[in-house]
């Protein structure tokens, strides 16, 4: 059953699909996360009323001073939610530890029954401790640089379609990936890498019922900063591609490409998004990572042309995989760029009617607002925009011609009327709040854009981090409601 809740102290709708009893007035524990873990992991900073994060209250009354008392809020599920999470690895081989830093140090907290993980996510955790133990793996030790596992990522798939969709959630399969501290297969501890690989897949593998894990992954990292992984990947047992169903489309992860941790809320969101784009738009999806949000767009509002632009690599082969999988009726001119977006940002935005924004949480590149504030001033003339052959005739940048070789090109033909288009809209999806506000206010105050409307959602339950969708227009809007002047009713 699904449950329609308004919380009282904001005012705001609350929507929330897990299953409850019927009553309107849960008690607040009904809300509240029960986690053994709570206070030493650092992963929540939560631990009540779950519905209702706590830095809401700003984000309304944020929206409130700029003119926009309608945002929206909007919660899924509020435990069992994450369905990738990246895990440390440390202690005795005997005794490892597997989670997160404590707040400010390097040591490990093992967190085996993490309330915010898929429980999938925790039943592997458990399947690798058995195997460190039982095949005496070395976890990493930071001070001595000396060790074999240095880290987990455990990334969830719920896009089983050999069972009942009502069940495909509860039996996710896990792809694991080791981190395995030396460069390369040929190293000496390459044995022990693929008795851990075996030990993961014959024991949590296809023979159950139920299979625990989809694949086990090898990244190979020996860098001694915090970076989590190194430039290597193999994939080493089980399926290779990993498929999730969101947005109404079917889209391929590989590990190296960044996923959104919460599924079911991501899903949510793009539906939202879908609403926000006219049918035939033409998008520029920009920080797009595998291309999944416009590519959910090609799908579903027939757009004339999707571009997608990211600067990580490795997502490129999962955009192309994505696409492979598209309805075959879609006539959307689509493209992925390997571009970093703070390098000539109007010539990625000129061409596209719909922007996209997607950024990590760092928030835009400080040239992207200005390219967005440029092009919307009244003096702007739009060059059209180039075709990749036309761009590369003239260009000698070794770093552009490089990043132009790594693109991917379907059906590329794009109209003179069209690659004059310049941005009315601006769809900003952001994971971390200061940096939304600060783009946000920066965006405004030059009253080339204005806000139409913005709504939240409950990704990281039990965090201080909600993520946010608004959408600008371009223009200065109609201003600030004035206060105290209600219209009469006629
Ligand atoms: C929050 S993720 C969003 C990915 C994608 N929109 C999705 O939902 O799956 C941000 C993405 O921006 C990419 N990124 C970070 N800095 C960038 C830059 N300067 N130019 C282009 N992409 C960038 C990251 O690699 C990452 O894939």
């Amino acid at each position: 059953m699904a449950l329609s809740l308004v919380s009282s102290s904001v005012g705001i709708p609350l929507r929330n699909s897990i299953s409850l009893p019927l009553k309107s007035r849960l008690p607040s524990s009904s809300f509240s996360l029960h986690c053994p873990h709570f206070e030493t992991c650092s992963g929540c900073t939560q631990e009540n009323n779950l519905q209702h994060p706590l830095i809401l209250d700003e984000a309304v009354a944020f929206f409130k001073n700029i003119g926009l008392p309608t945002f929206s809020f909007h919660s899924c599920r509020l435990w069992g939610w994450r369905c990738r999470a990246k895990l440390a690895i440390r202690g005795p081989s005997k005794q490892p530890l597997i989670g997160l830093y404590q707040e400010g140090t390097h040591n490990v907290v093992d967190i085996p029954d993490c309330k915010a993980h898929h429980p999938n996510i925790n039943a592997a955790v458990e399947l690798l401790k058995r195997g460190i133990i039982e095949l005496n793996i070395e976890p990493y030790d930071e001070d001595e640089g000396i060790g074999e596992l240095r880290y987990v990522q455990m990334a969830v798939t719920t896009h089983d379609t050999s069972l009942p969709a009502s069940e495909r959630y509860e039996h996710g399969k896990v792809q694991v990936t080791l981190v395995w501290n030396s460069r390369s297969e040929s190293a000496p501890s390459s044995d022990k890498l693929n008795a851990l690989a075996n030990f993961l897949w014959r024991n949590g593998g296809h023979k159950r019922k139920f299979p625990l894990v989809h694949s086990v992954w090898v990244n190979f990292q020996t860098s001694t900063t915090n970076v989590i992984f190194g430039n290597r990947w193999r994939h080493l047992l089980g399926e290779r591609d990993f498929w999730e169903h969101v947005g109404r489309i079917d889209v391929s992860l590989a590990p190296s490409s960044f996923g959104q941790a919460n599924t079911q809320a991501f899903d949510s969101l793009l539906r939202k998004v879908q609403k926000q784009v006219p049918f035939g738009s033409s998008v520029a999806d920009l920080y797009a990572g595998a291309g999944v949000i416009g590519l959910s767009l090609a799908a579903t509002r027939k757009c004339k042309s999707v571009i997608c632009v990211e600067v990580n690599k490795e997502s490129k082969l999962s955009f192309e995989k994505t696409v492979e999988r598209l309805p075959s009726n879609i006539a959307t001119n689509i493209s992925w760029h390997h571009a970093d977006m703070s390098i000539e940002p109007l010539s990625w935005l000129v061409g596209s009617d719909v922007v996209i924004v997607d950024p990590p949480r760092k928030g835009l590149d400080a040239s992207l607002i200005d390219a967005l504030r440029t092009l919307a001033s009244p003096n702007f003339k739009a060059k059209p925009r180039k075709s990749v052959g036309e761009k590369l005739k003239n260009e000698k940048r070794p770093w552009i011609l490089r990043t132009r070789e790594a693109s991917v090109h379907i059906e590329s033909s794009t109209t003179q009327e069209e690659s004059q288009l310049l941005p009315q809209t601006v769809i900003y999806i952001s994971c971390r709040w200061e940096s939304f506000k600060e783009d946000c206010t920066k965006l405004l105050s030059g009253k080339s854009w204005h806000l139409d409307n913005a709504h939240g959602f409950n990704f990281f339950p039990g965090t201080e981090s909600i993520e946010i969708l608004a959408v600008f227009k371009r223009g200065p809007g109609a201003g600030k409601k004035k206060k105290g002047k209600r219209r009469r009713s006629s």
